[in-house]
């Protein structure tokens, strides 16, 4: 399991206090605001027609919030939330026997939905579709497809990795929202408020100072702040000061930009090893250990965010940028 702290991939002990640090309404859900708008009126429109939720699509890196906005909508809807992941549906009667149990209105969550089955998704088109089921009854030449009517219901599906979709599967969805990583502002409100429910105190520009090192990314903010909370319990007063979050997010090895060795590992490799040639994806999972799957999923979307890498028809490449924070001279021939 990666234990690693940057890293956006659950880990058993976040579990518990990830269910006390999540927000519940969309009021208290800090940034996303295009998705939430969107939503807020497809949910108000919805509850006035009281009809079901159109489905819902949400896709994005890890830890930006996927899970948290489902129960949010199922919430603000006042419906039943059921949870379910695309792996865990081995047959298509696990998923016909969530369907049938479903409420007029439920709420079904799928997390990682790029992972269903296909004979599975297929059951998925219809129910979809027309809230139908088709069953196979018999076998052979007498076989016969009976069609069952189910509730209507919202169909929320999260996944990192949209791409990944078969286009049927993604063209009925109504409703497809991107989240965006988190600006620092609202990475550091999001830091004072899980503070707060941690009850700790966090002065100065210390929640800045721990945004700042969180690749934009929520779950990774909360990570960081509480083992900055250890630090500060066992070597100051408990306190969480501009000093102690520095010192502990040193002591981390995150830097400045929230990239951790794994980020300098790849852009070092890439800047050396390569001198700045374009590298493909499993070239660099196989050079510095890393799967090809994880540098696509978690690092690199940051690192294009910021800026730091960009990926061309020839492969990737880092940018004059990385260069400079990483304190190595660019090549200058393009
Ligand atoms: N908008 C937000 N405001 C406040 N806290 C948030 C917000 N989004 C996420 N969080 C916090 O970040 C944590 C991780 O969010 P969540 O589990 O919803 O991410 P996810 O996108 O489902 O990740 P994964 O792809 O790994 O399933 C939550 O426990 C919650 O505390
Ligand atoms: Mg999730």
């Amino acid at each position: 399991m990666d234990e690693r702290i940057i890293s956006a991939n659950l880990m058993m002990d976040d579990q518990a206090v990830e269910l006390s640090l999540r927000p519940r309404y969309l009021a208290e859900y800090i940034g996303q605001s295009k998705a939430k708008e969107n939503l807020k009126v497809y949910i108000d429109a919805a509850k006035l027609r009281k009809e079901a939720l159109d489905h819902v699509l949400l896709y994005g890196p890890p830890g930006l919030g996927k899970t948290t906005l489902s129960n949010i909508i199922a919430n603000e809807l006042g419906v039943n939330l059921r949870t379910t992941s695309g792996p865990a549906i081995e047959r298509p009667g696990d998923l016909a026997a969530l369907l049938t149990n479903l409420q007029e209105g439920d709420v079904l969550f799928i997390d990682e939905i790029h992972r269903l089955h296909r004979t599975v998704e297929e059951v998925l088109y219809p129910a979809m579709e027309d809230y139908a089921l088709d069953i196979m009854i018999g076998k052979g030449p007498s076989a016969r497809s009976v069609r069952l009517d189910l509730p209507p219901f919202t169909l929320i599906g999260a996944t990192t990795r949209a791409g990944l979709l078969s286009a049927p599967l993604r063209d009925r969805f109504g409703v497809i929202s991107r989240l965006e990583f988190y600006t620092v502002d609202e990475l550091a409100y999001i830091i004072s408020r899980s503070a707060e429910i941690f009850d700790i105190s966090i002065v100065g520009e210390a929640s800045q100072e721990i945004a700042l090192r969180s690749r934009g990314t929520p779950r990774i903010a909360n990570r960081l702040l509480k083992r900055v909370r250890d630090f500060a319990q066992v070597r100051g007063d408990g306190i969480i000061t501009d000093e102690i979050a520095n010192s502990a997010l040193e002591l981390l090895q995150v830097d400045p930009m929230g990239l951790d060795s794994i980020d300098h590992k790849m852009l070092h490799s890439m800047m050396t090893t390569f001198a700045g040639r374009p590298v493909g994806l499993d070239t660099i999972a196989a050079t510095i250990g890393e799967e090809s799957q994880t540098i696509e999923d978690v690092y690199e979307p940051y690192l294009m965010q910021i800026g730091f890498l960009q990926r061309t028809p020839r492969g990737r490449m880092a940018t004059e940028q990385a260069y400079r924070h990483l304190g190595i001279p660019y090549p200058e021939r393009n």
